[in-house]
């Protein structure tokens, strides 16, 4: 009997990642009107496991660009993240090849896109909310939460646990042009800019225009935030027509956050790491 739920169990394991529930928003956080990725935290053991059906971005367009920022320190924990082995953009196929179109179509403009986070390992959810429960670890502040308490950044809605980005189908992007200018390298102790301040004084990020920094947890990275206006709100409406006409759904309170509306996996969350080995 001992040994039949063995079997069960690790053909459950086989299977990839964990089923649960599709999230809800926390009563805390205001309801976000789109995609929403701030759901209930649903307690469960994640299952690292191959990822059914994922690829590598870059392997089915190798034209879009990358910055793995959970990967690398320059992130709003200030440290690479748990679960980023590599810094690769992991999706599912689908998620992918929606992406390829949308590709073609941003090189017709000129544009290309740059992806900063794909698939999301729970373990990385896992790592941000362990952070977020240490009050003294604020050392990312100025940049990514310049007038936001930490103790607000999952109530308000910036940071999801679980997350949609467990599901595979999720992403944060921008637009870059294309071919896209350098961009200096982030060095660990580095003055930090406000990611609210005017594009010229904070970090030089090579997105075109987008009101904010990347991981701008501040209304003003809303996607439409009224005080966003001129070639900003031109750039995120440009973004945003882009990843509507291939099937994403943009999160309301992020301008870089979209979704995937016919993902493959809506209520399997994963956990194996972020690395080449990870795919099939
Ligand atoms: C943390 C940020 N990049 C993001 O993806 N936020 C949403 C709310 C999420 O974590 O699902
Ligand atoms: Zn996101």
């Amino acid at each position: 009997m001992r040994y039949r739920l063995a079997v069960v169990l690790a053909l459950v394991a086989l299977l990839g990642g964990c089923s649960r529930p599709e999230p809800r928003p926390t009563s805390a956080a205001p309801q976000p009107t789109s995609a929403s990725p701030t759901p209930t935290p649903t307690p469960s053991t994640s299952i690292p496991a191959p990822l059914p059906g994922f690829v590598v971005l870059t392997d089915v367009d190798p034209r879009i660009h990358a910055d793995i920022r959970y990967a690398t320190a320059h992130n709003f924990v200030g440290r690479p993240i748990a679960g980023y082995r590599e810094p690769l953009c992991l999706l599912t196929r689908r998620a992918a090849e929606a992406l390829r179109r949308v590709q073609d179509a941003a090189l017709a403009g000129g544009h290309s896109l740059k992806v900063y986070d794909c698939y999301r390992p729970q373990p990385a959810v896992d790592d941000f909310v362990a952070w977020s429960k240490r009050p003294d670890e604020q050392q990312t502040k100025a940049e990514f939460y310049p007038d936001l308490a930490k103790s607000r950044l999952f109530a308000d809605g910036y940071i999801g646990a679980p997350t949609a980005h467990s599901r595979g189908s999720t992403l944060d992007l921008t637009l870059v042009d294309e071919p896209a200018a350098s961009q200096p390298p982030y060095r660990v102790g580095q003055p930090l800019v406000a990611c609210t301040a005017p594009r010229a004084q904070r970090f030089a990020d090579n997105s075109i225009d987008m009101g904010t920094g990347f991981d701008c947890f501040d209304p003003r990275a809303h996607t439409a935030d009224p005080r966003i206006t001129g070639t900003a709100r031109d750039n995120r409406r440009l973004l945003q027509r882009l990843m509507t006409d291939a099937g994403f759904v943009n999160y309301d309170r992020e301008w870089w956050h979209y979704s995937l509306r016919d993902e493959p996996y809506p209520d399997t969350f994963f956990a194996a790491p972020v690395a080449r080995s990870s795919v099939g």
